[in-house]
């Protein structure tokens, strides 16, 4: 058994989705490892992405606003280790970080807020989201849409909707279910919406030499998650690390293999490339390939998007 003389420090960012997902975390870490509720103590840490919310994550600085202020946290001791929704760890991380863990993954699928379908909205709709990538599968959906920026938590978009600033939003399954709003929306199928990399998994991040704790980490790791969303992450690698562009990407297990699919698509959805196959479990390179392949296939309108 692992056992610490001390409280491990969890940290997380204070939305009320990254709580219930930091709560998840301490609870499967008590559960596996028998200790007491008081073994993990949760600390909250504000990010630049939770300040700043008048603008769309890409004109800001991207991904490192969700991390930037928790690596610090991590890097100076003030947390053991931090719970992150792994959509929003950046591709590249530094060197000194391991992402030690993953819970298991829940639904990975968008939900529609607002409308029964796609076909049910009105014409011209005008449809809320700050997701390139939903964006773009919102205008091959619906080429009369309307994008609008759309930021904030899951409460203040629901809110926004209700208000009618909007037809229609579009969530993460995930994120509603763990806020106890799983019944909010219509699941939409991944083949009319791929997800976006690593949607619907958490993921645990601690220091690659602090090895207490990323063995006591490792014990509440899936596996399937995993493998999963690390061949998600290898296809954004592939693409280039670090862009906000319109990307999905989905491995689900089958068998001892996994299928990944993926796809890119121009801003206003008229163009689309995808890709799908069958790879090994931990083949990083047949992952980064496919992204790369990905790129090969594009118009140079759509590849120029990820360049620089
Ligand atoms: N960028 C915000 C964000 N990051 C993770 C989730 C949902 C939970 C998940 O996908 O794991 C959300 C909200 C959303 O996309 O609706």
């Amino acid at each position: 058994m692992i056992l610490f003389d001390r409280p491990l420090r969890l940290g997380t960012r204070g939305s009320p989705l990254a709580l219930a997902q930091a709560r998840m975390t301490a609870r499967a870490l008590c559960d596996t490892h028998g200790w007491p509720d008081s073994a993990v103590a949760i600390v909250t840490v504000q990010t630049s992405g939770d300040r700043i919310q008048d603008r769309a994550l890409a004109e800001i600085g991207g991904k490192a606003l969700w991390t930037k202020e928790l690596d610090r946290a991590l890097a100076e001791g003030g947390i053991d280790f931090a719970v992150h929704s792994m959509k929003d760890v950046e591709t590249l991380r530094p060197a000194a970080m391991r992402i030690a863990a993953m819970l298991p993954r829940a639904d990975v699928r968008d939900k529609l807020v607002g409308a029964d379908s796609f076909d049910a909205l009105p014409d011209n709709p005008v449809v809320g989201t700050s997701s390139p990538r939903r964006a773009a599968q919102v205008a091959r959906l619906r080429p009369d849409a309307t994008v609008t920026l759309f930021r904030g938590n899951v409460a203040t978009r629901l809110a926004k909707l209700a208000a009618g600033e909007v037809h229609a939003t579009l969530l993460a399954a995930a994120g509603l279910d763990r806020l106890g709003q799983g019944d909010v929306g219509i699941t939409i199928p991944v083949d009319t919406m791929l997800p976006a990399p690593s949607q619907g998994a958490v993921g645990i991040e601690t220091l690659a030499d602090n090895e207490a704790v990323l063995a006591a980490l490792a014990a509440i790791s899936d596996a399937d998650t995993f493998d999963c969303v690390m061949a998600e992450r290898n296809v954004l690698m592939g693409l280039g690390g670090t862009c906000h562009s319109p990307i999905a990407a989905l491995a689900l297990v089958d068998g001892d293999r996994l299928h990944l699919r993926a796809e890119i698509i121009s801003p206003h959805g008229q163009e689309t490339v995808r890709d799908e196959a069958r790879i090994d479990r931990h083949d990083s390179d047949a992952a980064q390939a496919m992204g790369r392949s990905l790129l090969d296939r594009a118009s140079p309108a759509l590849r120029s998007l990820f360049e620089g």
